[in-house]
């Protein structure tokens, strides 16, 4: 018997739409899947290993091999510059990132601060736009930055835009679209290649078929 394939799944928000995409491609995950505590779980049915990581780490475990695939959010993909394959977009947990600022925000040259959990990406993004700027790394509710005057720019997700609306804040630029990539560990996409490109065909044409 060979060793399954190992997935890294992000847990959070991505996790319940790369499930349904796995049980639409005929990969029988049990219901209990869905709400276990366990961080990591065998399918035997379906010759896949999971384990369940938070979703900035999922690019780690992929490069460094101890996950042959795995789900991760294009920002992630951007932010940890990991050395994995993109094999496949997933179309799945769609949104942008975008620099917002409180309404009256203008431009200044001096010491300006901008707040994101995306340091990486918001430092290359300034660049690009020749601007310098002062990063400062939150992990969370970024959006309290400018309200509190820790920052007077955020880098963030923006979705449905209800977080930005309901902190009187405003879109300014939009830097990328985001939705969530299958990733692949360049070894193991050499060693497993026929099982890791059957589960590549048959999440492809899943969401194909959800693209119709
Ligand atoms: N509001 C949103 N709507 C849709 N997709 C989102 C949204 N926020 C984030 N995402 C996508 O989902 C991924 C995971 O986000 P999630 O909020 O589950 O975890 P996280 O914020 O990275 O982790 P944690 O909250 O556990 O620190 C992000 O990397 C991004 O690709
Ligand atoms: O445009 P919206 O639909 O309002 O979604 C955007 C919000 O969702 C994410 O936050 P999350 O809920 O992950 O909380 P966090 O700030 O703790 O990361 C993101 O960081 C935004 O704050």
């Amino acid at each position: 018997m060979s060793e399954p394939l190992t997935m890294a799944m992000p847990k959070g928000r991505i996790f319940d739409e790369a499930a349904d995409l796995l049980r639409e491609a005929g990969f029988p995950l049990p219901p209990e899947f869905d709400d276990s505590r366990k961080l990591i779980v065998d399918v035997p049915e379906a010759d896949l290993r999971f384990i369940l990581a938070k979703p900035m780490d999922v690019p780690t475990y992929v490069e460094h091999g101890v996950a042959d695939l795995g789900v991760a959010g294009k920002d992630t993909m951007i932010e940890e510059a990991r050395d994995v394959y993109e094999v496949l977009d997933l179309k799945i947990s769609e949104c942008y990132l975008a620099v917002a600022a409180l309404p009256d925000y203008k431009k200044t040259d001096i010491n300006p601060k901008v707040a994101s959990k995306y340091p990486n990406l918001a430092t290359q993004y300034f660049k690009e736009q020749g601007e310098q700027v002062e990063i400062i790394k939150l992990n969370g509710s970024i959006e309290l930055a400018p309200l509190v005057g820790l920052a007077d720019r955020i880098v963030d997700i923006v979705s449905t835009g209800r977080t930005l609306r309901e902190n009187g804040l405003v879109e300014l630029e939009t830097i990328v679209p985001i939705t969530s990539r299958l990733i692949v560990n360049p070894v193991s996409y050499r060693m497993k290649d026929v099982r890791i490109d059957n589960l590549i065909e048959r999440l492809a044409k899943v969401v194909e078929e959800e693209e119709a």
